[in-house]
């Protein structure tokens, strides 16, 4: 609260300015029209404000002191009043007054800015003040200028407030009646001009409340008006109204300075005495009328209230999901590498647990815990597909082989119900032989015995024709006609470029259904004489395509091992054609007796087993569920993983030149001879007794065998033939070394070594030979050229322990899957091309829980990609952390030795070229 000081009514009417301020502030009462009147200085200048004239009547009191903190209370009762009594003024100012209303009440609500906007006008006024005449300044003197304000402030009281109106009406009085006064003091003293502006006066007032922007109008109006405007003849009456305001002011001033001090604070007090009754006889008086007050307006905050905010919600307690990948996918079924369970606990019949046993294979390996239980009809659960990814040398195998085996010895009809796609021959071959222990093993007591076939494309296709499918002719003119018919109208909706082919390979009817006899009334049946089907992608196409009678039809189970090679590369698009033949489904073809289950199972197997989904859901999955190993402090399921009892090496090449020599050296070092001499002495008995145990097996298989097996045994490709002579030559050279089965310290640790490539791996061997002569019969060769009958016979040299074979350099052919019982050693001589393929070469050793070593030679300039992507990778998984390994400096007789070891090899690429 402050009060201000405003001179004492007594003569002194407020000034000029004072009234103008008054009107700029007091626009919102409506008055009529001879109220708003025209506001001439002394010095002649005019400007029009708006003043309501119910108000200038009612002044009779000049006041003395204001008190703003009364201000508060002001809005209410004005608002009452503003409802309750109809308003003074007439009926034409209505519409204005009810604009004007709408502004007081913004203002009024605004209770906490009203100082604020109190101020603003007065503000405006000041200026107004400061840029307009001098004569004005001149007059107004501080004290004035405050009583100017003070009366301002008391006209725009009634704007805001209707409180203000009644109880301040006699201070207000006081000081309108002065400014009345003093206005008409002035008419008579202005000529015409005076008359002129009066007139013009209201029309000013209704521009300025009629437009939008009515304070800012007001505000303009509030200036002084510009200097052009001021005629000459006014001069001389401006000259006598500054005297005789200068003349007044002089009074004045000897008036306040005459006045005590005291009488001047009597009568502030009393003035704010009186105007304090007031508001409680007049709240009396509302209360008694019982004058319901009109309900607040809600306040409408500018600027400075808070801005609105959303309402907070409980933080939740959910953990988000950013799982992208299927369940099945991100949460598979886990086992630890080191579970080992008797094959009887799992659903296997003593008799097959039996067989197993005399083959070494005593307990189930984790993957075969896993997944037996998942795929042998015992499982209750509704099943599934499924996809399996172990390390290598886990025994994924005998882990499908066996339910698959199990499932078709309950078939009565040999029919094709197995398809296994592996990618290279050789594992063809080493499938088939689980396979073949699968079926010796569930053969008997009301089983039969699954015959295995394969279809590799190492013999000509009529001879794999021969031994998958039989086929008997009968004379049956009926089925023959109805066979006839469907062709026929097959063949009528195909193309007409057929008739080419109709002339090279004969009537289309026949290609159109190959049961069509070449007689007339002659109809072909096609058997199947395999339950199993172990192929290679390319050659399944091509029978496909070409062998008559070669259904899918009857499948129930598709096995694809070495998974993520085969759906990575085309391969003929043998998927796409298989998947479409499983389509045509012959009735109960693919119904499993003891399973509540109909379609192809699939299962999918790999050591580098992709999770690319795109490249997974070409097989359209069923309910698929995945199987990983893990070690025991193992939580991350990487995608790569390694068998815990590999060690991995990376040998340091200063000098790729030298390379060889650092082969040579590596082999000979005390590394390797610590890791393999003793190994070589069991290795050397264990081996010899299972070379005696699977010559046994397959002798028997072979006597006991159909017509499948003697066909392989006895078909007319050279390569098989050859293979039965060396076999039958290695296995006597075996025997008669058992007595030296102890190697010599001259010989090399056994060792699997990786080249780039085929050339590489040739280059290498004979490199090594030309470097030490002695190697000759230590080092074999084999690469994708190698032929099939070379490839088996080499792999067989190097699993038998009398064999001199020590040493087998080969390209990436034998990098997958291949099995050579206890081998102690692979050796990268060259990188491997990716981190899969790094898994998988070295996967050849320490497989089935045995120990073995990993060697890698890295060049200075490979280290960087090597330790990056495979030494210390998280993406590969391994118990042990890669060790370094130094070899020592070459000397240069060494160096020498490998010139011309190098000058020799030209010699004899030149040579080979020239022939
Ligand atoms: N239960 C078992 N007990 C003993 N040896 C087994 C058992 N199961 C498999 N083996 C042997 O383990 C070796 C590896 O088996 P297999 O070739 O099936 O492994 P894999 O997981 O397919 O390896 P890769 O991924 O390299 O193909 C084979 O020599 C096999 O005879």
């Amino acid at each position: 609260m402050y009060a201000r000081y405003i001179p004492p009514a007594g003569g002194n009417a407020p000034s000029k300015p004072s009234r103008d301020s008054s009107v700029a502030k007091q626009s919102p009462a409506p008055s009529p029209a001879p109220a708003a009147s025209v506001a001439t200085n002394g010095d002649g200048l005019s400007y029009s404000r708006y003043i309501p004239g119910a108000k200038t009547q009612q002044q009779t009191e000049l006041p003395s002191i204001q008190r703003f903190e009364e201000e508060a209370d002001s809005p209410k009762p004005k608002r009452k009043r503003s409802d309750g009594e109809p308003p003074l003024q007439s009926q034409k100012k209505k519409p204005r007054k009810s604009k004007r209303r709408t502004l007081e009440v913004e203002s009024e609500d605004e209770s906490e800015d009203e100082s604020e906007t109190d101020t603003e006008p007065e503000e405006a006024e000041t200026k107004a003040k400061r840029g307009s005449k001098r004569e004005v300044r001149k007059e107004n003197e501080p004290e004035q200028e405050q009583e100017q304000e003070s009366a301002e402030e008391e006209e725009t009281k009634p704007k805001k407030s209707r409180k203000s109106e009644k109880t301040g009406d006699d201070l207000k009085l006081n000081n309108e009646e002065k400014k009345k006064k003093k206005k008409d003091k002035k008419r008579s003293e202005t000529s015409d001009h005076g008359d002129e502006d009066d007139e013009q006066r209201p029309e000013q007032v209704d521009v300025d409340e009629a437009s939008p922007g009515a304070q800012d109008a007001e505000m303009v109006d509030a200036e002084p008006p510009a200097e052009d405007d001021v005629e000459a003849p006014e001069s001389d009456e401006k000259q006598v109204k500054k005297a005789k305001r200068e003349k007044k002011k002089k009074s004045q001033d000897a008036d306040m300075d005459d006045a005590p001090a005291e009488d001047g604070e009597d009568k502030r007090h009393k003035a704010v005495f009186e105007r304090k009754a007031k508001s409680l006889k007049y709240a009396e008086i509302i209360k008694e009328q019982g004058i319901v007050e009109e309900p607040e307006e809600p306040i409408e905050l500018h600027g400075l209230e808070p801005l609105p905010q959303p309402a907070r919600t409980a933080p939740s307690t959910e953990k988000p999901a950013y799982e992208t990948l299927p369940p099945w996918l991100s949460a598979p079924i886990r086992v630890s590498v080191d579970t080992r369970t008797p094959f009887t606990d799992l659903g296997i019949l003593p008799k097959a647990a039996r067989v197993l046993e005399q083959k070494g294979y005593t307990e189930a390996f984790a993957v075969q815990t896993a997944a037996l239980p998942l795929l042998l009809p015992t499982n209750k659960q509704q099943p599934g597909d499924l996809l399996v990814s172990a390390a290598t040398g886990s025994g994924k195998t005998l882990a499908y082989a066996l339910p698959i085996v199990r499932d078709l010895s309950n078939s009565v009809v040999t029919r094709l119900r197995a398809l296994v796609v592996l990618p290279t021959r050789e594992l063809v071959k080493q499938a088939q032989e689980v396979f073949e222990l699968c079926a010796k093993a569930y053969e008997g007591e009301d089983r039969k015995r699954v015959r295995v076939g394969i279809a590799i494309g190492n013999q000509s296709l009529a001879s794999e024709q021969d031994l998958l499918v039989s086929k008997e002719t009968r004379y049956d003119p009926e089925a023959y006609k109805q066979l006839e018919q469907e062709a026929s109208h097959r063949t009528s909706s195909s193309n007409s470029e057929d008739d080419l082919d109709d002339f090279l390979t004969g009537p289309s009817t026949q290609r159109a259904n190959p049961r069509i006899g070449p007689w007339q009334g002659q109809v072909i049946d096609f058997y199947s004489k395999v339950d199993v089907l172990i192929c290679t992608p390319g050659r399944l196409v091509e029978h496909l395509d070409q062998t008559p009678g070669f259904s899918l039809s009857y499948i129930r189970w598709l096995v694809v091992d070495e998974a993520d090679k085969l759906l990575a590369q085309s391969f003929q698009g043998w998927l796409d054609v298989v998947l479409d033949k499983f389509k045509t489904n012959e009735f109960g073809a693919r119904d499993f007796p003891d399973m509540p289950y109909a379609g192809v199972r699939k299962i999918l197997l790999s050591a580098t087993l992709t999770r690319d989904l795109s490249l997974l859901n070409q097989l359209a999955l069923r309910r698929p569920k995945l199987i990983v190993l893990e070690s025991g402090k193992d939580v991350q399921v990487a995608e790569h993983s390694l068998p815990e009892s590999l060690k991995e090496y990376a040998v340091r090449v200063h000098d790729a030149n030298l390379k060889p020599l650092y082969l040579l050296d590596l082999l000979r070092s005390p590394h390797m001879a610590i890791n393999d001499d003793a190994k070589n002495v069991d290795l050397g008995t264990e081996a010899e007794a299972q070379s005696d145990s699977s010559s046994e097996t397959s002798s028997d298989d072979t006597s006991s065998d159909s017509d499948s097996d003697s066909a392989s045994d006895t078909s007319s490709d050279s390569d098989t033939s050859s293979e039965s002579d060396s076999d039958s030559d290695a296995e006597p050279s075996a025997r008669n070394k058992k007595a030296h089965s102890k190697p010599s310290k001259s010989q090399l640790p056994r060792s699997l070594i990786f080249t780039k490539s085929n050339e590489a791996a040739l280059r290498l061997s004979r490199l090594l030979i030309l470097l030490d002569k002695s190697l000759a019969t230590q080092i074999g060769t084999l690469t994708s050229t190698t032929p099939t009958s070379i490839r088996r016979k080499t792999l067989r040299a190097f699993t038998t322990p009398s064999s001199p074979l020590r040493l087998i350099i080969a390209s990436d052919l034998v990098a997958r899957g291949i099995d050579i019982p206890k081998l102690p050693h692979v050796i990268n001589y060259d990188l491997p091309p990716s981190v899969a393929s790094y898994v998988h070469r070295v996967g050849r050793t320490a497989r089935a829980g045995r120990s073995g070593c990993a060697w890698t030679l890295v060049g200075d300039g490979e280290s960087g990609w090597f330790w990056g992507k495979i030494g210390k990778s998280a993406a590969v998984k391994r118990s042990q952390k890669v060790a370094r390994v130094m070899i020592e400096e070459m000397s240069e007789e060494r160096i020498e030795e490998y010139e011309n070891a190098l000058e020799k090899l030209g010699k004899e690429a030149l040579e080979s070229r020239k022939r």
